[in-house]
């Protein structure tokens, strides 16, 4: 990288922080007790240019590559994970699917809106059944002259309720065949498209999770994205990408929980010191720090490829499954620090310590990323 793109990145980043501290920052704990999603600070991130941000200009887009998009989130999520994973998934889930696998029209017809802020994305893969095994999916779409009927239900969807558009993967063909899967987008309104059961999470609790339900939804031809049988296939490669957000997901949570940490520790004295000085506490927030950096290079290695368009299966499977599993080992830790303080809601490394465990199991869990990496280098 150039220093203009190194400053380009650190401007960005600025932004996006001045943002979180004026318009997150003071409502976070309000909205994890409530488990409020609020809908409006989506219309203001759309405004601020963050809901479209590696989509095109001539889409409504912000144009900007992968350093930028996990600056933003790295940003976002220190002041909140729960906001910066409804980006996450409005940006590299849903926007980005319509973005790589639809055609001018449909890019033309839902981009500039996804990215405005003005309509919220959903993505659905994950079934009750299907979690990990997403390839076995129930959802069925059987075709009926120029339309598709659609039924079925997929679980634990971002924006479920509150999305206005979703990207959903369905059965085509065979359960258990070869490409039997197609992806559709779904518009909030159509009859049979609905909404089910919010979930009570442990935390990300102001991300709004719940069930899309399809009750014999009719969706024409021109809603379908890419070739019929390639929905699986489209999902696997959308989630390559996805899991550089989830890693800068966690990267931002394990840097807002270290430097909530730091600070104490520097601040609170017993023994006659500030507890920072003892090597107990001192080792913690070096392995903290170096573990945050090592995240961060494996984030950038997965987003220069993504950024050459490479293939990056292998490296966004480690930058997520390092930076996820560092995360949870960094806000585990800050918790430690701060003692009994830690384990009350009056100081931030509780709400950290709840919100990064979803970092280990989210958009595939470890043991998945462990298997993707796995397959990758034996065979
Ligand atoms: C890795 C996995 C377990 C793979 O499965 P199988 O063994 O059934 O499939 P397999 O035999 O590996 O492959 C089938 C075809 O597919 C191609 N392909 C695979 N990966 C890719 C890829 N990366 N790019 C392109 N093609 C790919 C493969 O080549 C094969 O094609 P072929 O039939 O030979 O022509 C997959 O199912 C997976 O990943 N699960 C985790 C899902 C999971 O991560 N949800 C997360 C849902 S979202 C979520 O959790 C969220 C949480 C928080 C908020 C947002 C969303």
């Amino acid at each position: 990288m150039n220093t203009e793109t190194i400053d380009n990145i650190k401007m960005i980043a600025e932004t996006a922080r001045e943002f979180a501290e004026k318009n997150i920052r003071p409502n976070i704990m309000e909205w994890d007790e409530s488990q409020t999603f609020p809908k409006d600070l989506f219309h203001q991130l759309g405004e601020m240019g963050f809901m479209g941000i590696v989509v095109p200009e001539q889409y409504g887009g912000s144009g900007l590559g992968y350093h930028e998009y996990v600056a933003i989130l790295d940003e976002i999520s220190q002041v909140d994970p729960s906001i910066g994973l409804s980006v996450a998934a409005h940006n590299s889930l849903c926007t980005n699917h319509i973005y790589e696998f639809g055609n001018e029209e449909q890019r033309n017809k839902w981009l500039p809106q996804l990215a405005s802020g003005k309509v919220i994305g959903a993505w659905g893969l994950t079934e009750h059944n299907t979690g990990s095994d997403s390839g076995g999916m129930s959802t069925t779409a059987v075709k009926d002259g120029d339309e598709w009927i659609i039924n079925g239900a997929k679980n634990f969807i971002t924006h479920a309720i509150s999305g206005d558009i979703a990207v959903v993967m369905t059965r085509t063909g065979e359960k258990g065949a070869k490409n039997n899967s197609t992806a559709f987008v779904l518009e909030k309104g159509m009859p049979g498209f609905s909404s089910g059961k919010k979930e009570n999470k442990l935390g990300m609790r102001a991300s709004e999770t719940a069930e899309l339900i399809f009750d014999n939804v009719r969706v024409p031809d021109s809603h379908r994205l890419g070739e019929v049988g390639e929905g699986f296939k489209q999902a696997m490669k959308i989630l390559d990408g996805g899991r550089i957000s989830i890693a800068a997901l966690s990267l931002g949570t394990a840097r807002g929980a270290y430097k909530a940490a730091l600070k104490y520790a520097k601040e609170r004295h017993q023994f006659g010191k500030s507890i920072s000085e003892f090597q107990a506490i001192n080792f913690m927030l070096a392995d903290m720090a170096t573990e945050i950096d090592a995240a961060e290079l494996l984030i950038q290695r997965a987003s220069t490829l993504k950024n050459a368009k490479q293939k990056m299966t292998r490296e966004g499977a480690m930058a997520k499954l390092y930076a996820s599993e560092a995360c949870v080992r960094i806000a585990n830790n800050a918790v430690q620090i701060f003692g009994g303080y830690g384990y009350t809601k009056d100081f931030p490394a509780e709400k950290y310590y709840r919100d990064s465990k979803l970092c280990t199991i989210g958009e595939g869990t470890s043991e998945i990323q462990r298997l993707v990496i796995g397959r990758d280098i034996t065979k």
